[in-house]
């Protein structure tokens, strides 16, 4: 695998209320599907939104290859809001998406073409976003994530409300993506789903990451390394009174 590539270093992002991120450090090798996994409110967004400069940050920087400015353009960020136009075409949002970070009209055309291709969207082009399902929705933002062919593609919770087969055909697709040599950065909240694809694990709990580490799916379960690094809560939730001896584990 490949040489450090983005670099994180002590990264603070504090808002007033004291939540935020604080003195962050990862580096993210290239060709990787790098997990970021944290409970509610610990930090995730607001990590990839300072990437992002959506967020200015309190201190420090982020390197790509050692440089410090204009990488942004080589990144994709995919966030977990639904914020498409409904009334819109997937095709034309594609496009238009494309010209927005200035790729020629006929280049958008072309990449447009081909990515609804590989997503199996070809024949929605026309559909508006209002009209498809979540999933397909989903999708039609991923390609619109991928229109300007970024090397590094940042995706917060890309599976949240979607059903066990979109899920699935999503996470094939990162995986075909980092195969193709992209680098992945990825939050979720549904841990198993991530088992099978991750080769690297960091875990951020308030603001602070607690592990940070390469991920051998043969040798480990992911949600057995992340309940043991946050707390008995989400054993809790899911297997309930967790000193019953005697009751089923299921
Ligand atoms: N713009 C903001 N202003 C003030 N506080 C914020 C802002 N954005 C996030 N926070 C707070 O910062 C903390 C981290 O939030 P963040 O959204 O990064 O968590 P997260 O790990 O992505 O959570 P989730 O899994 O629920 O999406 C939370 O306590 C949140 O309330």
């Amino acid at each position: 695998m490949g040489f450090k590539m983005i670099e994180i270093i002590q990264l603070s992002k504090v808002f007033k209320n004291g939540a935020g991120i604080k003195k962050i450090d990862l580096s993210i090798k290239e060709g990787q599907i790098f997990a970021i996994l944290g409970p509610n409110g610990a930090g995730k967004s607001t990590l990839l939104k300072t990437i992002f400069k959506e967020y200015l940050p309190d201190e420090g920087k982020i390197t790509f290859n050692g440089e410090t400015e204009g990488f942004l353009k080589k990144f994709s960020f995919y966030t977990d809001q639904s914020l498409f136009p409904k009334g819109i075409g997937i095709g034309f949002f594609c496009r238009y998406t494309a010209e927005l970070v200035g790729i020629s009209a006929s280049k958008a055309k072309e990449r447009t073409k081909h990515l609804l291709k590989t997503l199996e969207l070809e024949k929605y082009t026309k559909k508006t976003f209002a009209s498809l399902s979540a999933g397909m929705q989903k999708k039609a933002m991923l390609a619109a994530t991928l229109i300007n062919e970024p090397e590094c593609i940042f995706l917060d919770e890309p599976t949240a409300n979607l059903d066990v087969e979109s899920r699935r055909a999503l996470l094939n697709l990162l995986k075909q993506l980092k195969d193709q040599g992209k680098t992945i950065i990825i939050t979720s909240h549904i841990i198993d789903e991530l088992q099978n694809i991750v080769d690297h694990v960091a875990i951020i709990k308030d603001g602070v990451f607690v592990y940070d580490k390469p991920f051998d799916k043969d040798k480990e379960q992911l949600e057995n390394l992340y309940f043991n690094y946050i707390d008995s809560k989400g054993l809790e939730q899911k297997y309930g009174d967790l000193t019953n001896f005697e009751g089923e584990i299921n």
